[in-house]
């Protein structure tokens, strides 16, 4: 089976790795590939802007267009950006594969109405150490119990934009469902001046920026004398867009809806 496929944000760091992934994947073939009206890549064969040879995909300003030619269209954008193509996913039956982070509430509700009518898989993160992580969070958090506290810790590059990432939400999520409670109601972060002493329960967080680093995450459970702590560390996108490939091929045989990497993967 082929499968046609858009990548959205085709110049972005994620952008270029979906690219690579899908060119290497027996299944998926890129077919369109798009950026925001105005940007110099429009136009112009993908291949060639990449610094390569030609790929017959000409960037597009167009979503609609591109996904309408597309069974998946993989999207590492930004919230807004996100929202608007899964509405126009929606309207062209397209798996729409998210990659994005940063949603507020608003933009959520928004992705959850547009999953009506497509596949709709969202993820923090789609590499399967990652997720793993995120069960073995669970399941050492719920052992403990909320007499250990627990931190997450993470450090990206200086250009990400939101914080705390969407990998730490994830396993902040994973940690709050180990010890029955809502992370929202539980969530620390951002600790700064007279905070008061740590609060029995919370789920810490904290955001460090700097360099090119791709992404790294540490699960620290805390206690009187003894400490364990979780880590993960990508050191390659590659991870993140293959897995993301992976979800676009799984997607094709399900019924419209919400799915995470976790669904995807089994886990
Ligand atoms: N889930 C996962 O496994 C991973 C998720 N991410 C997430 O992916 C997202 C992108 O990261 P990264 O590639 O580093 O970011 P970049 O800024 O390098 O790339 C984003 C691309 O999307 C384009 N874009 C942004 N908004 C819109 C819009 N409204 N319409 C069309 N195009 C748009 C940007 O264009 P312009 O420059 O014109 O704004 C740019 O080309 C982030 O949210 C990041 O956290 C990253 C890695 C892994
Ligand atoms: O912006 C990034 O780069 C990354 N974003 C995702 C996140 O917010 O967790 C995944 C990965 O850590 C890289």
């Amino acid at each position: 089976m082929t499968i046609p496929a858009t990548v959205t944000g085709v110049s972005g760091r994620m952008g270029r790795m979906l690219v690579e992934a899908a060119k290497e994947h027996p299944e998926i073939h890129l077919t369109g590939a798009t950026e925001r009206p105005g940007h110099d890549w429009i136009g112009r064969d993908l291949g060639e802007c990449l610094g390569g040879a030609p790929l017959g995909v000409i960037v597009e300003d167009d979503p609609l267009e591109a996904f309408a030619r597309s069974r998946a269209v993989f999207d590492f954008t930004s919230p807004a950006g996100s929202v608007a193509h899964a509405a126009l996913a929606a309207q062209a039956r397209c798996v729409h594969v998210i990659g994005t982070t940063g949603f507020e509430d608003a933009h959520l509700a928004k992705l959850e109405a547009a999953a009506r009518h497509s596949v709709q898989i969202r993820a923090g993160n789609f590499s399967l150490g990652v997720n793993l992580l995120c069960v073995m969070t669970e399941k050492v958090a719920k052992a403990f119990g909320p007499g250990w506290d627990v931190e997450i810790v993470e450090m990206h590059h200086r250009h990400k934009v939101d914080a705390p990432s969407g990998t730490a939400l994830m396993l902040g999520e994973a940690a709050a469902k180990g010890h029955d409670s809502n992370l929202s109601e539980v969530m620390d972060s951002g600790r700064h001046g007279q905070t008061g002493a740590r609060k029995d329960g919370a789920i810490g967080f904290a955001a460090l920026r700097g360099g090119d680093v791709v992404g790294e995450h540490e699960v620290i459970f805390a206690n009187a004398g003894e400490r364990v702590i979780l880590k993960h560390i990508a050191t390659d996108r590659m991870i993140f867009s293959r897995g993301a490939m992976t979800a676009g091929v799984w997607g094709q045989e399900k019924k419209p809806g919400q799915y995470t990497m976790t669904d995807v993967l089994g886990l």
